[in-house]
């Protein structure tokens, strides 16, 4: 069995003139939760439907546990639990019916399970579906993706429609269960401080790309920002792997990707420094939208 229970490599897929994924290579090892990141249209929930075998790729590989979507997908649907963004489940329905509905299709369903999620999500099993609140079917989504108990769970925004608080609970009880029971979890999300606390790992999507992706403490370690006084800048080049720079009165602000070699070349240097760290939301913000244009050239002003 091979070790890494998602495998993508080199993903295309193209809406007529629109390349939304370019290349598109991720790998999630058994039992890790990754966070995909990605602003509104990077190609996240394209991505994870191409996952599922909803959606065929125009070019590349996917494995996931061990099948092939484009043509193992009714094998691998019983592998793995999904929670789509706009998940529309039968209104008509009550929890209770759905689940008893859905059953027969999943060998693996745990309907002891299905009712602990329930009773954990508290929701109201004889209220029709359609009129549960928001946040309410998130949470029935959410126990019909996981009560077969599978060993991946794609989880594409599962947050949004939570509270402030139920987004917590949602983390802290949902994902560290999952982990604790070694499912390998893959969800998107815009919510980064929150991804932070829970994910192993992180991949940036950007341009049709993964720009980055990293476990959420290396790239933590590796992403900082400095600051500098300008008049100690000089000659020095703009280092490898800059994010982002501007100006702030007399002082340099550069965030990097490879915080240890810039402190490196800047100590060789004898500049002074001194170092921000940055939270998952800044990190992806530099990477996103990071301006490194007005690195200052020797004798010029900064332009910011
Ligand atoms: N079926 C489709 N036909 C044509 N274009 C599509 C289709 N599905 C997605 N797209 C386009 O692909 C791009 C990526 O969309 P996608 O929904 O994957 O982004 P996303 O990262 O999930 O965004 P969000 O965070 O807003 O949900 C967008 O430009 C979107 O308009």
């Amino acid at each position: 069995m091979s070790e890494s229970a998602v495998k993508i490599h080199q993903i295309q897929k193209r809406f007529g003139k629109n390349e939304v994924l370019q290349d598109v290579s991720l790998e999630i090892p058994r039992g890790q939760t990754l966070a995909l990141l990605g602003r509104n249209g990077a190609g996240k929930t394209t991505l994870i439907r191409m996952l599922l075998g909803l959606l065929p790729p125009d070019g590349g590989s996917i494995l996931i546990d061990g099948y092939d979507p484009t043509c193992e997908a009714q094998k691998l649907r019983s592998r793995v639990g999904y929670l789509a963004e706009d998940q529309t489940m039968y209104g008509w329905m009550t929890p209770t019916e759905l689940c008893h509905f859905l059953k027969p299709f999943y060998p693996a369903w745990n309907q002891s399970l299905a009712d602990d999620y329930l009773e954990r999500f508290e929701i109201p099993r004889h209220q029709r579906i359609d009129k549960l609140s928001k946040g309410q079917n998130v949470k029935l989504g959410l126990t019909l993706a996981l009560s077969h108990e599978p060993q991946v769970v794609i989880l594409d925004d599962p947050a949004l429609g939570l509270d402030t608080i139920a987004r917590k609970e949602f983390n802290r009880e949902l994902i560290e269960h999952l982990q604790a029971a070694g499912r390998t979890v893959l969800f998107s999300s815009h919510l980064l401080d929150e991804v932070e606390a829970v994910a192993d790992a992180v991949a940036i999507l950007d341009g049709g790309r993964i720009i980055r992706q990293s476990a959420t403490e290396a790239l933590r370690a590796d992403v900082k920002r400095f600051v500098l006084s300008l008049t100690q800048v000089g000659e020095l080049s703009p280092p490898a792997g800059l994010l982002d720079v501007r100006r702030w009165e007399e002082q340099l602000i550069v965030t990097v990707d490879g915080a240890a070699e810039f402190a490196e070349q800047l100590t060789s240097r004898w500049i002074e420094y001194d170092i921000v760290e940055l939270s998952l939301d800044e990190i992806f913000e530099s990477f996103v939208i990071g301006r490194t244009q007005a690195w200052p050239q020797a004798g010029n002003p900064v332009v910011v």
